[in-house]
């Protein structure tokens, strides 16, 4: 399949400091990728590059098979930044007619596109009186004008409640679900863990990971935790079987191993047959890998 966006070796710089250093990545359509990063990472210069506001001084970039910022890059590709300015006196419908206008397409578009973000029902309201989640489902129905196949969404979840949150990256899926490329940045990482195809993470401008996140936790390979529970009565006896686990206040044993390590443990727990009345295994969380590859760069 040939990717809708694709950077190849790509390099930025501002005076003498390097906010890119030959990042290379690509993005399938139908494909979701969020791009983490410390404050100063280089995300925000890496989508103004995809977008074309700004140029770059070395590698490739192709967008939709085009030059990023050419007009057939431009036509297919869209953008919500993390805080969309709307007219708070205009209605949802009369700010999508607007912007449909502006983009040279049907303003009678307007309540289709409402309808898709699942704001028909408060079209004709100004959006003054909208929620934050409102408003960026309208940025969101904007983005949608002319049918992209890239969207690139700024910290789109910033400031939303859960269920917002999660409403938002349902119609994501959807968009993806028709072949929509989406390249997102989040600061959020249990969202992202759950609702992407792949993460990258920028560190200091150069791309330290990317992949899935099964895989980015194989790479890291970092400990699994256990948490055993014993059986009531028989606390003392597993405490004496796991001796280099550690207590919590409720009895609890917390064991870390080795990803290698992981089945010998179990199946050294399994032994204590009901000894033992339950156990969690925890793997990594995004989060500990997100601060294993970004700490590597010494940031
Ligand atoms: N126009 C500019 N002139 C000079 N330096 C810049 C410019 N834009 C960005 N930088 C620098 O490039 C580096 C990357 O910035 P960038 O805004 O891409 O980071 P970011 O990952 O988006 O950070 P944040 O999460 O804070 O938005 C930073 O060191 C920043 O100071």
């Amino acid at each position: 399949m040939t990717p809708t966006l694709t950077l190849s070796r790509l390099t930025k710089r501002f005076g003498g400091m390097e906010a890119l250093k030959a990042v290379s990545l690509s993005l399938e359509p139908g494909k979701r990728a969020a791009l983490l990063g410390h404050n100063g990472a280089g995300k925000s210069t890496l989508m103004k590059i995809v977008l074309g506001l700004i140029p770059f001084d070395g590698g490739e970039v192709s967008v939709c098979g085009a030059a990023p910022g050419s007009p057939s890059a431009r036509a297919q590709v869209a953008y919500l930044p993390e805080n969309v300015a709307f007219h708070p006196a205009l209605t949802g419908e009369e700010q999508l007619r607007h912007y449909l206008a502006l983009r040279g397409e049907s303003p009678r578009q307007a309540m289709e596109l409402l309808g898709r973000v699942g704001l028909a029902h408060a079209a004709q309201r100004r959006i003054g009186t909208y929620s934050k989640g409102m408003r960026q489902r309208v940025g969101l129905a904007q983005t949608l004008i002319g049918r992209p196949r890239l969207l690139v969404l700024d910290e789109p979840t910033s400031g939303l409640d859960p269920v917002s949150r999660r409403d938002f990256y349902d119609l994501l899926d959807g968009l993806a679900a028709e072949g929509t490329a989406i390249l997102l940045s989040s600061h959020v990482l249990t969202e992202v863990e759950a609702r992407t195809d792949s993460i990258l993470i920028l560190s200091g401008g150069q791309l330290v990971a990317e992949g899935t996140l099964a895989a980015l936790r194989a790479r890291a390979a970092l400990p699994v935790a256990f948490s055993v529970f014993p059986a009531p009565g028989h606390e003392a006896s597993l405490a004496a079987a796991f001796p280099e686990a550690a207590a919590d206040a409720d009895g609890h044993l917390r064991l870390s191993c080795t990803q290698a390590e992981k089945l010998p443990l179990i199946a050294r727990i399994a032994a204590l047959g009901d000894h033992v009345a339950d156990l969690d295994v925890v793997p990594p969380s995004l989060e500990d890998i997100y601060s294993h590859f970004s700490r590597r760069d010494g940031q």
